[in-house]
């Protein structure tokens, strides 16, 4: 059992409408540790019908929080950050047991999501709208801005908190009921966070969290449900296009934030400790499970060898393990299929002529479990070039000029994040703007925060979250013609 400070956090049931409820079916899930395997609890199962009832709760909910004062929503959102922070520890606990990650990164991924409640109870205040020069002697023009209404979103199983956390708290700033489906992997830290809504205050009906094993069909009736204004959703790119789809047909608004294919571009003129050290966390932060990991390390000729042997000397450093032993860097993957995938990608390459610098791979400590790997003269003839790799493995590749460097780097369908080292202030004028991505690092390896705007182009999605854009996605603007003025 998982020994928490506070164990009421520990919930295996939905909650809808202010209301801890089973499934309709009295249905569960198991959700395992994929350190160990085990079962860390058994999960309601909920499905359509169970979410029709949300939405329709939260349509219900809607016009009080909406009439709500902002400065009233802002200080119910401060207290549901103050609350998350109170049980950071306790939160990070049922984060790694039901995703793996090291408990440091867990820790981080907490006060990260905490961030966004803060940064959004403060952003709730300033949804201005616009007086704007009258185009005649009778009539004004005025721009208000009011919420979308009932938004839903899906989210995946690699940040279990932040992801939802990015979403629910501009929606909730904003004034929209909010209906939640966790990845089904880990579920239990959403519904954790709900714990903490309620005890925040935040009204029944306006934060819901539905949990089920059954994906599209939860998906379904929200993307169809003509009562839901606004979808939003985080994962692959594959699954954004198919409820994307789905959303037309009631003309949602939605936000998509998809998969990456991250360049990592070191240049010859790069401090090579620090790209290193760039390098190092972007690609192995969460096992190499997020959307903004080093996917693609491009190094200029001049530097390749030198970066090579630095790089790979600090990866064989890494120590993998169960991500709640203090010494763990890097903990398993979510699942043995991740793991196979992985593997794919790398049994691939080396087929084409890549060297293994680290040879890493599978390991003794459990099916979910990868070692790092590094691939060195790597080509773009391999398939860990176009796809999205998802895991521990740091594929390098070389360049000799700039141009070449950049071409490479947008030989891509994805634009999430991108990398680059130079201190050369004309190099980075030139390259950052040249670069194909919604974000892009320099001389910097971890980029996300609350206060910038997180997202990508192409097909890597659509929307920004975060920073004083976030809100936007879930506001509507309204204009006001007001005549007869001079009368
Ligand atoms: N851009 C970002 O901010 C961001 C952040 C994290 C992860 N991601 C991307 O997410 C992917 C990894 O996460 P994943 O494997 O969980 O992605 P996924 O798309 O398989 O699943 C994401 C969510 O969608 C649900 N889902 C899957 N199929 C569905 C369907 N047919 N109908 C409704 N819901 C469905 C899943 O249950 C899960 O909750 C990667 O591509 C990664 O790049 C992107
Ligand atoms: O995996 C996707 C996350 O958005 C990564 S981050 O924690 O926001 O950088």
């Amino acid at each position: 059992m998982l020994e928490l400070t506070n164990p009421a956090l520990l919930r295996t049931q939905s909650y809808i409408n202010g209301q801890w409820i089973n499934a309709d079916s009295g249905a569960t899930f198991e959700v395992t540790d994929p350190a160990t395997g085990k079962v860390v609890a058994a999960v309601s199962d909920l499905g359509a019908d169970e979410t029709r009832r949300a939405i329709e709760a939260a349509a219900a909910a809607w016009p009080a929080w909406r009439d709500t004062p902002v400065k009233e929503r802002a200080k119910i959102l401060r207290r549901w950050y103050d609350l998350v922070i109170a049980n950071t520890d306790d939160l990070a606990r049922i984060l790694t047991a039901e995703q793996g990650k090291p408990l440091s990164e867990a820790k981080t991924e907490i006060v990260y999501s905490a961030s966004y409640i803060e940064w959004f109870s403060e952003e709730a205040k300033r949804a201005y709208g616009d007086v704007i020069a009258p185009p005649a002697r009778d009539r004004r023009i005025v721009v208000i801005k009011q919420p979308v209404g009932v938004t839903c979103s899906i989210t995946p199983w690699n940040f279990p908190c932040a992801m939802i956390a990015r979403k629910m708290a501009p929606a909730l700033a904003a004034g929209c009921p909010f209906i939640a489906k966790p990845a089904q992997e880990t579920p239990l830290s959403a519904l954790a966070l709900a714990v903490l809504a309620e005890e925040a205050g935040i009204p029944a009906g306006i934060f819901n969290i539905v949990a089920g094993e059954n994906a599209p069909a939860i998906g379904a009736e929200m993307t169809s449900n003509p009562l839901v204004r606004k979808f939003t959703f985080t994962g692959s790119t594959a699954v954004g296009k198919l409820l994307q789809a789905q959303c037309a047909q009631t003309m949602k608004k939605t936000s998509m934030e998809l998969g990456g294919n991250a360049p990592f571009i070191v240049f010859d003129d790069a401090q090579l400790d620090e790209a290193v050290k760039g390098a190092i966390i972007s690609k192995y932060r969460n096992a190499g499970q997020t959307c903004v990991c080093a996917n693609r390390i491009l190094v200029q000729e001049g530097v390749y060898e030198a970066f090579a042997s630095q790089f790979t000397a600090a990866v064989k450093n890494l120590t993998l393990g169960n991500g709640f032993d203090g010494h763990t860097d890097l903990g398993p993957m979510i699942t043995a299929k991740a793991v196979n995938k992985v593997e794919s990608l790398v049994e691939d390459a080396l087929q084409k002529g890549a060297q293994a610098l680290v040879a890493g791979g599978p390991s003794s400590l459990g099916d979910c479990f990868y070692a790092p790997v590094v691939l060195g003269d790597v080509t773009d003839q391999m398939n860990l070039f176009t796809e999205e790799i998802f895991g521990p493995v740091a594929p390098l590749y070389k360049f000799s000029t700039e141009e070449e460097a950049v071409r490479m780097a947008n030989d891509s369908k994805f634009g999430l994040a991108s990398y680059f080292y130079s201190r050369d202030i004309g190099r980075i004028s030139r390259v950052a703007e040249g670069l194909e991505y919604g974000m892009v690092g320099i001389n910097e390896g971890i980029i996300s925060n609350e206060m910038a705007p997180f997202g990508g182009v192409k097909e890597s999605g659509q929307g920004r979250e975060g920073s004083k854009y976030g809100i936007g996605d879930y506001l509507e603007i309204k204009y006001l013609c007001l005549g007869g003025i001079d009368k």
